[in-house]
């Protein structure tokens, strides 16, 4: 399996190599050249399998002959058996056609770590069979730091340099990061926002002369592909349960960076029928705003109930708009970096083909309290804010009867307590049991100014030897 870049320029990789790194070297995202496909009968039989198989036989033809068979199987199995939910990805129905796929039972409570279990494993196969050592720098809106500390803790080959916005998590998302202990594991609260952070973790991958030359970049966001791998699997597996492929199944997914709703766009590619693909959003809706103008500007990010949605550019969506273009590397470079000067307007037969499969719908704040409160009053479950906001988003939108709508659960309510409490719900989230002293945990972190002079020179000072 080759990997090419969005812009076109960059060389062709490796699986190996693709997940030792971040950004290609000229700036644009790595995805497969080809995608496997399953047939109707191989959908099917995916049925028979439990969640660790299913992800081995999505996840082997990406990987190629990187990783030898039985040794993928033994880190996917691996990977998941620590899961609090033997289902590991459980389904719970909470209306006539709504269900919510629970991805919140992994170590620190959101989809994030179905992906960042398996990228520290890979990451510690790998550099420990090349002697190698390398730098992760990562930007979280709250998410992706705890994931990402948790999955490559025990990696003695990293050293991780988690970004968060200084103030902007919630108490749990940043106990979650900060109270890991480890030498070699660093969070930095920037004084800026989300954007500040990737904008920085990207501008490290552009130009990394602020690192000794034996020390490779590697990242834990969304825009390595392993993690966009990772995240397809959890599509079939649920629309498997309810009957695909004899029956569509229709997805809602709370959207931030894209690379949720991108691994589900894959998996249609791959075989799996899907009527819609809804992307949800908060107030911060670039993607919302794109789908119903053509249009994709910057906006001043504003600061929302689901903090981990805050996020005003979405890295893969320029995943998306390689295959709308035709994958034109060169006309995606020209979009880019029109963007990155101002307002870009996507052409007619983009944006027609990314509705026949893509709609969206923007989520207030007042809507997504009232979803929480709707959904605890109807069937006494508890959403977190960014799944509430997609089952409101499911709600609203335009699809088919009878087909079943599967809203993403994100993250575990437990982690956003201020929200709950807004909601008004009559009932407090606890964290699960291995988080139970969170609170009594010492913490590490540094605050930095949003300078990316300030954050590299951290970086380089701290790595250990
Ligand atoms: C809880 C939660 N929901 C949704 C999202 C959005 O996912 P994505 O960025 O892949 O669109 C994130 C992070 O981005 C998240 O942490
Ligand atoms: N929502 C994320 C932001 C980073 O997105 P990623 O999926 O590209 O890692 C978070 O919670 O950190």
């Amino acid at each position: 399996m080759k990997y090419i870049s969005t812009r076109g320029q960059a060389p062709a990789l490796n699986f190996e190599d693709v997940l030792l790194t971040g950004l290609a070297a000229d700036g644009g995202l790595y995805i497969p050249e080809t995608l496997p496909t399953f047939s109707a009968e191989e959908i099917a039989a995916m049925a028979e399998l439990d969640y660790p198989q299913l992800a081995q036989k999505i996840i082997a033809p990406f990987v190629g002959d990187c990783i030898p068979e039985a040794d993928l199987q033994e880190i996917l199995q691996d990977t998941y058996a620590d899961f609090r939910h033997d289902a590991v990805a459980p389904m719970v129905q909470i209306d006539s056609n709504q269900w919510v796929l629970e991805l919140f039972h992994g170590p620190t409570l959101a989809f994030k770590d179905f992906a960042l279990q398996l990228l520290g494993r890979l990451l510690d196969y790998v550099l420990e069979r090349k002697h190698q050592k390398v730098v992760i720098m990562g930007a979280t809106s709250g998410d992706t730091g705890s994931a990402a500390i948790e999955g490559c803790k025990r990696c003695n080959n990293i050293d991780i340099f988690i970004l968060h916005p200084h103030g902007r998590v919630s108490d749990v998302q940043r106990k979650q990061m900060t109270t890991v202990a480890g030498d070699n594991i660093h969070n930095l609260a920037v004084q800026g926002n989300f954007d500040d952070c990737q904008a920085m973790v990207k501008a490290s991958f552009n130009d990394r002369s602020f690192l000794p030359e034996d020390r490779s970049l590697v990242a834990v966001n969304s825009i390595n592909w392993a993690r966009i791998m990772a995240q397809i699997v959890y599509y079939f597996y649920s629309a498997v349960a309810l009957g695909a492929p004899a029956r569509k199944v229709a997805f809602s997914v709370p959207t931030g960076n894209f690379g949720d709703i991108f691994a589900g766009y894959l998996a249609h590619k791959m075989g799996l029928p899907v009527e819609r693909l809804i992307i949800a959003t908060n107030r911060n809706d670039v993607l919302h705003r794109v789908m119903t103008s053509g249009s994709y500007g910057r906006q001043p990010l504003e600061h929302s109930l689901s903090p981990s949605m805050d996020i005003t550019v979405s890295s893969n969506f320029e995943r998306l708009l390689f295959d709308l273009y035709q994958r034109d590397g060169a006309a995606i470079a020209g979009l880019m970096s029109d963007f990155d000067n101002g307002d870009v307007h996507f052409n007619d037969e983009a944006m027609a083909a990314a509705r026949e499969l893509f709609s969206s719908q923007r989520v207030s704040d007042e809507e997504t309290c009232a979803q929480m409160a709707a959904t605890w009053d109807s069937c006494e479950y508890m959403l977190d804010p960014h799944s509430a906001i997609g089952v409101k988003a499911a709600a609203d939108a335009d699809v088919p009867a009878g087909v079943p709508v599967i809203t993403l659960a994100t993250a575990h309510p437990a982690k956003f307590p201020g929200a709950v409490a807004e909601a008004g719900l009559d009932d407090e989230p606890f964290l699960p049991h291995h988080l139970r002293d969170l609170f009594d945990r010492p913490e590490r972190c540094e605050v930095l100014p949003n300078e990316l002079g300030a954050v590299q020179a951290f970086v380089a000072e701290n790595l250990n030897a």
